[in-house]
């Protein structure tokens, strides 16, 4: 969201929190209802950025909404704490402490197994609070007597106790607690969040600490829960045993999923349908125990039709209509159709042109510059999957500026090796030297941060977020390192961002795609953005694991150009299939054979070599067409 849009927001937001109890109470809306909306609202902003974002599924919030507020609710009865306000902070802080270790274990695991834990965990906070500190939390009677804040303004002392009167100090917190959010998302670590919801693996290879990240959006989640729990016991004056129930968490999860998930309005739009409803279905049409069957109807419809929720679907329906209004009027002044022909010039002259912007470009590396020696060295690398030898006793060295291809029938070994060499997998035997530094064991991470990075054979980008978009992940981890908690500066405001990815988007031709989402590109662009991510951080050795594969004869010739571009003043390897290809791009060629390094040398010596056409013997002919006449 750009600023200017951002600030809109941030004022409408404002605005409708104003006009609530101007507007509310004609419609016949009690006020602890609106309430009981904000704090389910305020608990629901943490929990998006969790879910929503992140991509974590949590049914562990009650755990930590409890915590904040039986802290809270505890100094401000038994200890005689006397300031509301700093009882609410001192329960949010505790809440982000006990989020912090409750990640630390959590996060060891992902998907349904980090959801599973999550359930165990709020399932025993609820039985400590319950037992063995019931005499702190008040058992099964909860804590009654929590007082309500009021604000010493010197002059006057403004008194927030109940119903409409209450709601000012709630809504305040509601609004604070949504431009934090606000900025949270829009930082360069919710552009990292959303890409660990989108690809853990790719956000992990591009150089992110997928872990360090997901432990601070599960900090931030209990931070808000704990803040909105606190709240809890001061709406109620009393803080009852059931926020730590599992029911809690169930409801913040439905709540958010009716109002819309990645959306942090959507929890408390989610909170209304769900509060007025149980009102109404309760008070008016006198349902009793039944509202919940209706309301489970409601859910079920609503997750059935509207599956992004409320706020999803209205932004859905935003979306189409502002991208359907510019292409309607690109429509009316459309091209004339080209011929056959005609399209091969164009393109042959827009990778003249990006070549000749990426020649004037002053490339950025990440190399050190007193490093003399190979780049890359590897000493009998071997690596066993149970009973299958994919590698054994490989010795490869590379020298910088190299570009190297990488040959080998099917199953010879050659994905293996590199992910190897980028420490995607460790090794069973032997040792690989990057600039002078041995980073056999290091983390695929770590050796992305060092400058040794690759393209994936089958891509791995992030599929719902545009070509810039994708760019700009891989080159945040270039610019901030590993980890880093900028979480009130806008991604745009990173010094260098805008212009690495301009340079990346050139030289992999996509600068006029930038804005596409990458489900709109066609095979070959999507290719060319998988080596564009790996382009993004700089590296000073590329990897690129069959960049051509899938591609049509004429997307193959517009990224051999390319890479012909891209290899300037750079070091890479090549892993490809198509021979024509690979003679034309590389100085020297490897050949792997069932796992072990076959031969080496420079293109002529490898298509002469009888032990390579031996290889190919399945293929013997396609090495032998590609000799010279
Ligand atoms: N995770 C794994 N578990 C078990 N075996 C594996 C695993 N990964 C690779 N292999 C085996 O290791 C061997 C080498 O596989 P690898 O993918 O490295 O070959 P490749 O040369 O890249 O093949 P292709 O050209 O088809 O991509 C194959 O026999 C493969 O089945």
């Amino acid at each position: 969201m750009p600023r200017q849009r951002r600030f809109l927001f941030e004022v409408l937001a404002a605005i409708c929190l104003i006009a609530v109890p101007f507007v509310l109470p004609y419609l016949n809306a009690a006020p602890n209802t609106v309430n009981r909306i904000l704090v389910w609202g305020l608990f629901g902003l943490g929990f998006d950025i969790l879910f929503g974002y992140t991509g974590l599924l949590s049914f562990g919030q009650s755990a930590f909404f409890g915590t904040g507020g039986f802290v809270a609710a505890y100094l401000l009865t038994r200890a005689g704490f006397p300031n509301v306000m700093l009882a609410l902070v001192i329960g949010m802080a505790a809440a982000a402490v006990v989020g912090y270790l409750i990640g630390l274990l959590a996060l060891r695991r992902t998907g349904i197994y980090f959801a599973m834990i999550t359930v165990a965990i709020a399932e025993i906070f609820f039985f400590v609070e319950f037992n063995p500190l019931s005499e702190w939390t008040g058992g099964e009677n909860g804590l009654p007597g929590v007082p309500t804040p009021s604000l010493n303004l010197g002059f006057t002392t403004l008194h927030f106790t109940s119903g409409w009167s209450l709601y000012p100090f709630l809504a305040f917190c509601y609004f604070v607690g949504l431009v934090l959010a606000l900025r949270v998302v829009r930082s360069p670590v919710g552009a990292v969040l959303v890409a660990i919801r989108e690809n853990p693996l790719r956000a992990a290879a591009v150089g992110h600490n997928v872990w360090a990240y997901k432990l601070t959006a599960f900090v931030i989640a209990a931070a808000y829960a704990g803040l909105a729990g606190g709240l809890l016991g001061v709406l109620q004056g009393f803080m009852p045993p059931d926020a730590f129930m599992f029911d809690t968490s169930g409801q913040l999860v439905i709540q958010t999923a009716i109002g819309g998930r990645g959306t942090l309005v959507g929890p408390l739009v989610g909170a209304a349908v769900w509060l007025f409803l149980q009102d109404f279905l309760q008070a008016t049409l006198k349902l009793g125990a039944a509202w919940k069957l209706v309301l489970g109807l409601v859910f079920v419809l609503l997750v059935c039709f509207l599956r992004q929720g409320i706020i999803g679907g209205i932004k859905g329906l935003f979306v189409r209509a502002t991208t359907r209004a510019p292409a309607a009027a690109e429509a009316g002044s459309a091209a004339p159709q080209l011929t056959a022909e005609e399209e091969q010039r164009a393109a042959h002259q827009r990778v003249q042109r990006e070549q000749r912007q990426v020649a004037a470009m002053p490339a950025v590396h990440h190399a050190d510059a007193s490093f003399r020696g190979p780049i890359l060295q590897a000493t009998g690398l071997t690596k066993r999957f149970a009973g299958v030898v994919a590698n054994e006793g490989i010795d490869f060295t590379v020298r910088a500026g190299e570009l190297r291809g990488i040959i080998g029938p099917n199953g010879a070994g050659k994905s293996t090796f590199f992910k190897m060499l980028t420490c995607e997998i460790a090794p069973t035997k032997g040792k690989i030297v990057f600039e002078g530094r041995d980073i056999t064991g290091l983390g695929v991470t770590d050796v992305c941060q060092l400058g040794l990075t690759k393209s994936y054979q089958v891509n791995q980008l992030f599929n719902r977020l545009t070509v810039r978009q994708n760019v700009e992940i891989a080159a945040l981890a270039e610019l901030r390192g590993k980890f880093k908690l900028d979480l009130l500066r806008s991604v745009a405001s990173v010094p260098g961002l805008q212009e690495q990815v301009e340079h990346t988007l050139a030289l992999v031709n996509l600068g006029a795609r930038a804005d596409a989402p990458v489900s709109e590109l066609a095979y070959g662009e999507k290719r060319r953005l998988e080596v564009g991510l790996a382009l993004a951080s700089s590296p000073s050795l590329l990897l690129l694991d069959e960049p051509l594969a899938g591609m049509s004869p004429s997307e193959r010739v517009e990224t051999v150009a390319l890479l012909k571009s891209i290899a300037k003043g750079r070091t890479m390897i090549i892993i490809d299939h198509d021979m024509d290809a690979l003679f034309e791009l590389a100085e020297r060629i490897t050949v792997l054979q069932e796992g072990r390094l076959l031969v080496e040398g420079t293109p002529q010596e490898i298509k002469r070599n009888p032990q390579v056409q031996e290889a190919y013997l399945g293929g013997i002919h396609e090495v032998l067409q590609h000799e010279p006449a």
